[in-house]
């Protein structure tokens, strides 16, 4: 059963010099119960105050039996006493992994960062690996978090990579369901936010950088940002990285500071790194790049390539020329985890990823797509993808862009779509606090209105069938941004929302 001491806890706080202060005295104390949520505390809970806090709180989980706190402050609003450490989150991600009995050291993980392409990649990956060790592979991902076999073992993911102390728990779950490996994305945010300080990845991947996620609430500046995602590598025993992204310079720096060459694997489209002047490990060419799938051709450069043997061609089931680097990414993966090469070909052929890339046909009007496209690196290669499918067909796209964050997409989504759209239907996407319509003309900022049809329909809904009943055949729809979100995020309420994919799917069958 998870458990941990008093003497436990001092001993990893001092070892990691963020002890300044415990009002405890014995040292066999044990804790049975850890939480950060007070609406969560039952008997002998250990409670940590983190975040957005409130004393009340404090008072709240003292009441439901909490024995004792961890915190950056003293709180003098409750009797049970203070464990007072310089960082709250290192404090709580170190201690869950404690309570739980270190759950990483019986699931080899494999962590996927990138600015675009982790859900796909994971995906691919799990797929792969599902075939290989029983469906026992265990997933946390900005979709779903899987961590058993059974219907109530998968459950939707409310951040991409979850809070230390759930991330914890979920790894501790799928250990016990028996499950063999653990697929998970790890944003940036991770990093910044300290959720998976102390963990260790068997494989990490680091997929691109692009500028994303800069801004308040985010990171400050762009060094930041990729900080943040070089953590991976740091904390990785195998480092696979992508040639063809930019800022590979560094990247791969952060690699070699703390990974033996042989244990860094890198791919690309080209056979050399040109800013590195080494050779690529794994070099890929496209075969065939179509509207539905794509088929590749992956070649080993390298001795320590070549000893995995997977040299060959394989089908990807997603379309977008982009995913073949993802699919490329999780081939390699998976043959460090001992997939086979039939594994992988059916694995990387028979992948879905719910609102990435899926393709909804009607039979008079044109063919729409659903994706999860919301900044200026995913929009436009998706649009460039199906510019170069659809050279004659007119290209419509309906999206928005969130409020409260990331405000440098506004300007990202308006460039991409004056690059290759005919028509823009700007409407809502989780506006939260900000006014829509006031996003949505920072988008057409961006938009030469001369090239590029642009309006503006409030209603997504209305937006999406109003495209969808116009478009004519060889024409294409891209409905961006959602996917399958079930919710529109409006003045810090989730209101219901139908889903992209689920509209687009019903409009098709009548046309
Ligand atoms: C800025 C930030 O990182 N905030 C995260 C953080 O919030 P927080 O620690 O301030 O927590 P809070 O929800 O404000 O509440 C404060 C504390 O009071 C506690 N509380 C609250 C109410 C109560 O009655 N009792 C109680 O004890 C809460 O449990 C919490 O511990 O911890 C929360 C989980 O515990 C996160 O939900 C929240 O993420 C915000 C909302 C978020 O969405 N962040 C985004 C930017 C993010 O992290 N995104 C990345 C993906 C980015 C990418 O695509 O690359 C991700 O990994 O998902
Ligand atoms: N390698 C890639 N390069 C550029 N764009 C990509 C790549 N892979 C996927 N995309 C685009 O980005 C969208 C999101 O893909 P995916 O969910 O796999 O990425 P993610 O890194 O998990 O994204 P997010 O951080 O936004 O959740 C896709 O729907 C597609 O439009």
């Amino acid at each position: 059963m998870a458990q941990i001491t008093l003497d436990e806890i001092l001993t990893i706080l001092k070892e990691h010099h963020l002890l300044v202060d415990s009002q405890l005295g014995d040292l066999s104390l044990n804790f049975k119960q850890i939480a950060y949520n007070s609406k969560l505390v039952s008997g002998k809970c250990l409670f940590f105050c983190k975040g957005n806090f409130k004393p009340d709180y404090l008072l709240a989980a003292q009441s439901q039996g909490a024995l004792a706190y961890v915190s950056e402050k003293q709180y003098d609003n409750v009797v049970i006493p203070g464990i007072i450490v310089t960082n709250i989150q290192k404090s709580m991600s170190l201690l869950s992994a404690a309570f739980f009995g270190y759950p990483q050291n019986g699931l080899p993980t494999i962590a996927f960062t990138g600015t675009k392409g982790k859900t796909t990649s994971a995906y691919f990956t799990k797929s792969i690996l599902d075939r290989t060790y029983g469906k026992k592979v265990a997933l946390f991902s900005t979709i779903n978090t899987v961590v058993g076999t059974g219907a109530n073992d998968v459950v939707k993911s409310s951040l991409t990579t979850p809070e230390s102390l759930d991330l914890f728990t979920n790894m501790n779950s799928a250990v016990k369901n028996g499950m063999s490996h653990l697929v998970m994305e790890v944003s940036s945010q991770a990093y910044k936010k300290n959720r998976v300080y102390g963990l260790h990845y068997d494989v990490g991947v680091f997929l691109n950088i692009s500028p994303d996620h800069i801004g308040r609430n985010e990171h400050p500046t762009f060094a930041d940002y990729l900080h943040c995602k070089e953590q991976l590598l740091v904390n990785a025993n195998i480092c696979l990285l992508n040639a063809d992204g930019t800022h590979i310079k560094d990247i791969y720096y952060a690699a070699k500071a703390t990974t033996q060459p042989e244990n860094i694997y890198i791919y690309g489209r080209t056979a050399v790194v040109s800013e590195l002047g080494i050779p690529v490990d794994f070099q890929y060419t496209s075969l065939e790049d179509s509207l539905t799938n794509n088929k590749i051709q992956l070649t080993a450069n390298t001795d320590h390539a070549k000893r995995l043997g997977i040299d060959g061609q394989y089908e990807v089931g997603i379309p977008g020329d982009y995913n073949e680097g993802n699919a490329v990414a999780a081939a390699i993966t998976s043959a460090l985890m001992n997939a086979s090469v039939d594994d992988i070909r059916n694995g990387l052929a028979h992948t879905t990823v719910p609102g990435r890339m899926e393709i909804y046909r009607s039979k008079s009007h044109g063919t729409m797509y659903v994706d999860y496209a919301h900044n200026y690196g995913s929009l436009h290669s998706v649009l460039n993808f199906l510019k170069s499918q659809a050279p004659k067909g007119k290209i419509t796209v309906i999206t928005g862009s969130t409020g409260d964050k990331g405000i440098d997409r506004r300007e990202g989504l308006g460039k991409a779509i004056n690059e290759f759209a005919d028509q823009a239907y700007l409407t809502a996407d989780d506006p939260a606090t900000e006014d829509p319509k006031v996003i949505a003309a920072k988008i057409a900022d961006h938009i030469d209105k001369k090239k590029v049809a642009v309006s503006y329909i409030a209603d997504r809904k209305t937006a999406i069938t109003k495209a969808v009943t116009e478009s004519q055949p060889g024409d294409v729809v891209l409905v961006a941004g959602k996917g399958h979100d079930a919710f529109q995020k409006i003045n810090g309420q989730n209101v219901p929302y139908e889903g992209d994919a689920a509209i687009v799917a019903n409009l098709v069958k009548g046309l």
